[in-house]
């Protein structure tokens, strides 16, 4: 990454017949960034990749290389617009010829297909192949032209997460190569593993631009020691006067602020209580509480998955099971989101 400035936006606006789509936006993403863009569905987002690829007019500034969006060198740029619907009748190869004739220069077909996962479906028709396929089919049309900026609204949508890993792995060595790459996604995991800043857009306002670990830090709130099972909720007063923070659930107890040197203290405090349990969940926060957080999506008490669950424990409390520490692996907590709403 260096300081050259890719894409700007400089107070961004546009309404649709009254709907505020975009109130004012301003980013700068700078050469080989990834910059991941959330938020919650009309917050902005497609309306922003349209805007900063010219796409679509607003008000404001808007541009890429220096240079307005709407005047760009489109050879320069990779789109894969959120909506995209090509021909059917075209097998992944010719699709991808297809758009690479649109340029002087274009990237060897086969090498492209081979870059999403599909140089065994080369010859497959469009409209035969999986709803992942296609949508790997599509990114491919995004890269066909070696983009120096790569715009992606939504791309692994539909794709298994054998083949969500295997773009993530050409983004990170796109972006290490100097490609800039503009991502908006519904998938926090997706967003935290790949973006080196993260944006969050919430009624066409950009509220919090950071790291994902600054945004982690500041937004994300307390880690979270979560005791579950049906008696689980006599440990209340034992760690009350062990000094947590406890808020009690049906089935459980939430612990607020622990950290994992304070683990070992609340284990001890309901083993020496008695307070029988069937697991202990410790959770940190991530950038899905950021997003549940700042946009009021998040509910009192509720917990996201996150690192280290000890399964089991005796009436004794002592946990029956390993704790398996995180081992770092991005899908894990959104993963066991999604199980869980
Ligand atoms: N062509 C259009 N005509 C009228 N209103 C539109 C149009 N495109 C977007 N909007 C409105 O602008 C707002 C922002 O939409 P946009 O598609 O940019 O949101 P988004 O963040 O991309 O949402 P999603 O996560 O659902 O894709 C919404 O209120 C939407 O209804």
């Amino acid at each position: 990454m260096n300081d050259a400035t890719v894409v700007r936006a400089v107070d961004a606006r546009k309404a649709y017949d009254g709907t505020v789509a975009l109130d004012g936006v301003s980013l700068d993403v700078r050469e080989g960034e990834v910059f991941g863009l959330i938020g919650p569905n009309g917050a902005g987002k497609t309306t922003l990749v349209r805007a900063l690829t010219g796409t679509a007019s607003a008000e404001g500034t808007l541009e890429l290389f220096g240079m307005p969006a709407g005047d760009s060198d489109r050879s320069r740029v990779g789109l894969l617009p959120q909506e995209f619907a090509p021909p059917a009748r075209l097998t992944a190869r010719e699709l991808v010829a297809y758009y690479g004739g649109l340029y002087d220069e274009s990237r060897p077909v086969d090498d492209v297909l081979a870059d999403v996962g599909l140089a065994d479906d080369a010859d497959t028709w469009y409209e035969t192949l999986s709803g992942g396929q296609k949508r790997r089919a599509c990114v491919a049309t995004a890269l066909v032209n070696d983009p120096d900026v790569l715009f992606l609204d939504e791309p692994t949508t539909g794709i298994d997460p054998a083949g969500r890993r295997a773009l993530w792995d050409l983004l990170e060595s796109l972006a290490d190569g100097g490609v800039t790459v503009f991502l908006t996604s519904h998938s926090m995991d997706e967003v935290e593993r790949l973006s080196d800043r993260v944006g969050l857009l919430r009624g066409g306002e950009l509220v919090a631009v950071g790291t994902p670990a600054e945004l982690v830090a500041e937004h994300g709130g307390p880690a979270r020691l979560v005791v579950a099972g049906p008696d689980a909720t006599a440990g209340a007063a034992p760690l009350r006067e062990a000094g947590f923070a406890v808020e009690v659930g049906a089935d459980e107890l939430v612990l607020g602020d622990v950290a994992p040197a304070d683990l070992a203290d609340a284990v001890t405090a309901l083993a020496d209580a008695g307070v029988a349990y069937e697991s202990l969940t410790w959770t940190e926060p991530t950038l899905e509480d950021v997003y549940l957080r700042l946009t009021g999506e998040s509910f009192e008490g509720a917990f996201t998955p996150g690192a280290s669950a000890v399964e089991g424990a005796d009436a004794a409390g002592r946990a029956s099971g390993a704790g398996d520490s995180s081992d770092g692996d991005a899908t894990g907590p959104a993963a066991a989101t999604e199980v869980d709403r």
